[in-house]
C-alpha cells in the first residue's frame, strides 16, 4: 500500500514538474520525500540493501527535481539545500550537479559553479545527457576569469553599435576596502595605486525600475516617477525577503542618520562567494527600507553616469549595494558606467593607495552655489575639500560679480579673463585653480567653442589644453572636457602620438578600461 502511494505521488510530482507547475510540484515532491525518508529509516533496521539502494536513488532524484522547481521559484537557499541532500546520496548525480551549477552561476559564485560543471563533465554520458553543459562551462570560465582579474571587454558590442543583448558581465571587486571616511560615515578606499580607467568594481543591481519619460516635464512625468518608485520599492522588498544574504547586505546600508557610528563592514562580505552562515537578518522594517532607498538609490542617467546601449529618453533607478558605500565629492576620482543592470565603477583619474574613492552624485562642472542646492536635494551638505575651499573664495565680491555678469549675458571671454586675473591676484594655484575653472566650466567651454572669442581674447585667456589639464586634475575625466580637448586638437591641427595617447587616457577616464583602442575611438566619436 505504502509503495503504491509513493509510486502515485512520484508520478504526480513529475507530471507537475513537466507542466512547469512549480509550487504544486514542490508540494508533491515534499510529500514523496518525507515518505521516502520515513521508509529508509525503517528499512535500515531490517537491512535490505537492494530495496534501500532503490529508495535512495528515488530520494536523490526527488530532491534534485524539487531543487529544480524551487530554483524556478527563486527559492534558492532551499534549492541549494536540496542539491546538497541529493549529492550526499550520489556525489556525481549529473542532473543535480547541473542544477546546482546553474543556481551558483546565477548567484555569481563562479568558482563553486565551475566545480559543479566540471564534476558533471566527469559523467561518462555527460555529452549525451546535456549538450548545454559545454555552454555553461564556457560561460562560467569566462565570468570566473573576469571576476578574478577585472578584465572586461565590451569592444565587440560597442563597435557593433550596441546591437543584440547586453554583454554578460561578472561581479568584480578591485583593490578596495571600506573604512571610516572624513567626508561622512563609511566610504570606499583604494588599497593600491591605480591609473585612470582601472576598474574599481562591477556589480549587478538588487533591483531596477525603468521607464521612458514623456517629453514634457509635467504632472504625468511626476506620476510616472511615483509609480516607478513604488514598483522599485516592491522589487527591493521582494528580493530582501527571498534572500537572507541580500537582506543582511541591505540592512548594513546607511539610512542617513548617525552615519559616523555605523559599523564598517569588511568588503569581502560583498563578494558573491562569501558564505551565508552566521548572517543575521538585521531589522528591516518598511520605514528603514524607505530611508535606505532614499539615501542609496542611484539614477542611471545622471550627468556623472554613462549609460551604454540605451535611448537617451529613458529613466532608470536602481540599488547597487557596494557602490552605495561610495561618497560624493565635487572633486571625484571615479565615474560609473551602466551596462544593462550592471554598474561599472572605474577611476576617472590616477588614484593613490589609501585615497577615498568618490564619484559625483550630481554634475560637478557647476558653480559652488548650484552644487550646494543639488546636495540639499540629496539631503546633505557637501563636506568635500573643493566645497570647503569654494565656500570661502566665493564670498569674494569679484566672483559674485562674474556670476551675475554671466547670468546677464557677459561675454564668455571676458568672464574667463576676469576669473583668471582674479585667481592671479588671490594667488589661487594648483588644484584650487582647477576647482574654480571647473565651477566656471560653462564659460570656459563656450569661450573655446567660439573662434571669434578665442581670436578676440588671444593670450589674455589661457590655452584650452592648460584648462583641460587643471580641470582634469580637479574633477577627473568628463566627456565634456574630453570633447573640448579633442576640439582644441582639431583646431591646432595636432594629432601626434603624444596627443592621441593623452586623448586615449582621457577617454579611459571617462569610459573605463572596458574596451580596446578601436572601440574607444568609436565611443569618443559618438561623444557618448
Ligand atoms: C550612498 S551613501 C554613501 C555612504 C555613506 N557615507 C555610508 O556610511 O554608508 C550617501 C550618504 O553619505 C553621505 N555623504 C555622501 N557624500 C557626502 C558628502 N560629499 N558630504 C557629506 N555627506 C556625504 C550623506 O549622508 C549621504 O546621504
Amino acid at each position: 500500500m505504502g509503495e503504491e502511494l509513493m509510486q502515485q505521488l512520484r508520478s504526480r510530482a513529475t507530471e507537475l514538474l513537466l507542466r512547469e507547475e512549480w509550487n504544486e510540484s514542490v508540494q508533491a515532491y515534499s510529500h514523496f520525500i518525507s515518505l521516502c525518508q520515513h521508509h529508509i529509516s525503517r528499512i535500515h533496521q531490517h537491512t535490505d540493501p537492494d530495496h534501500l539502494f532503490k529508495l535512495q536513488k528515488s530520494l536523490c532524484l526527488a530532491l534534485s527535481n524539487r531543487a529544480e522547481a524551487r530554483s524556478r521559484l527563486r527559492d534558492l537557499a532551499n534549492a541549494l539545500q536540496d542539491c546538497d541532500g541529493a549529492l550526499e546520496i550520489e556525489g556525481t548525480h549529473f542532473k543535480t550537479l547541473l542544477c546546482k551549477g546553474k543556481i551558483l552561476l546565477g548567484l555569481n559564485r563562479y568558482s563553486l559553479a565551475l566545480d559543479c560543471f566540471k564534476a558533471a563533465l566527469l559523467d561518462p554520458q555527460a555529452g549525451l545527457k546535456c549538450g548545454a553543459l559545454e555552454g555553461y562551462l564556457d560561460r562560467c570560465k569566462k565570468l570566473e576569469h573576469q571576476s578574478r582579474t577585472g578584465a572586461f571587454d565590451l569592444s565587440d558590442w560597442v563597435v557593433n553599435g550596441f546591437r543584440g543583448k547586453f554583454p554578460e558581465l561578472a561581479e568584480y571587486i578591485g583593490a578596495v576596502q571600506i573604512m571610516k571616511s572624513e567626508i561622512s560615515g563609511r566610504g570606499l578606499f583604494a588599497t593600491k595605486n591605480v591609473d585612470a580607467g582601472t576598474l574599481v568594481l562591477v556589480t549587478k543591481a538588487i533591483a531596477t525600475e525603468r521607464c521612458i519619460l514623456p517629453e514634457q516635464n509635467d504632472d504625468s512625468a511626476d506620476n510616472i516617477q511615483l509609480v516607478m518608485w513604488k514598483n522599485f520599492i516592491d522589487k527591493v522588498v521582494e528580493s530582501a525577503s527571498k534572500c537572507k544574504r541580500l537582506h543582511h547586505l541591505i540592512s548594513v546600508l546607511s539610512s542617513g542618520e548617525d552615519e559616523d557610528v555605523l559599523e564598517v563592514p569588511d568588503v569581502n562580505l560583498f563578494r558573491p562567494e562569501t558564505q551565508e552562515s552566521g548572517l543575521s537578518m538585521g531589522k528591516l522594517d518598511m520605514g528603514k527600507i524607505l530611508s535606505i532607498l532614499d539615501v542609496n538609490s542611484l539614477v542611471e542617467d545622471a550627468t556623472s553616469a554613462k549609460v551604454l546601449g540605451k535611448n537617451s529618453d529613458y529613466y532608470g533607478v536602481g540599488l547597487w549595494i557596494l557602490p552605495a558605500f561610495i561618497n560624493h565629492s565635487c572633486s571625484p576620482n571615479a565615474r560609473r558606467l551602466h551596462v544593462g543592470d550592471h554598474v561599472i565603477v572605474h577611476a576617472s583619474r590616477d588614484v593613490k593607495a589609501g585615497e577615498e574613492i568618490t564619484f559625483a552624485y550630481f554634475d560637478v562642472l557647476l558653480p559652488w552655489r548650484k552644487r550646494t542646492d543639488m546636495a540639499k536635494t540629496w539631503g546633505f551638505q557637501c563636506n568635500c575639500k573643493r566645497c570647503k575651499f569654494e565656500e570661502q573664495i566665493c564670498s569674494k565680491m569679484e566672483i559674485q560679480e562674474i556670476q551675475m555678469g554671466l547670468e546677464r549675458g557677459l561675454d564668455m571671454g571676458d568672464a574667463v579673463y576676469r576669473l583668471e586675473e582674479g585667481m592671479r591676484r588671490w594667488m589661487v594655484r594648483g588644484k584650487e585653480k582647477g576647482y574654480l575653472r571647473a565651477s566656471f566650466w560653462a564659460a570656459y567651454s563656450e569661450a573655446y567653442e567660439s573662434e571669434k572669442t578665442v581670436r578676440r581674447w588671444g593670450r589674455r585667456i589661457p590655452a584650452v589644453e592648460a584648462v583641460v589639464d587643471s580641470v582634469l586634475e580637479a574633477v577627473g575625466s568628463d566627456e565634456r572636457v574630453l570633447k573640448a580637448f579633442m576640439a582644441g586638437l582639431k583646431r591646432s591641427g595636432g594629432g601626434g602620438v603624444v596627443e592621441i595617447e593623452r586623448a586615449m587616457k582621457l577617454a579611459r577616464g571617462v569610459y573605463g578600461k572596458v574596451v580596446k583602442k578601436q572601440a574607444m575611438r568609436t565611443l569618443i566619436s559618438l561623444g557618448y
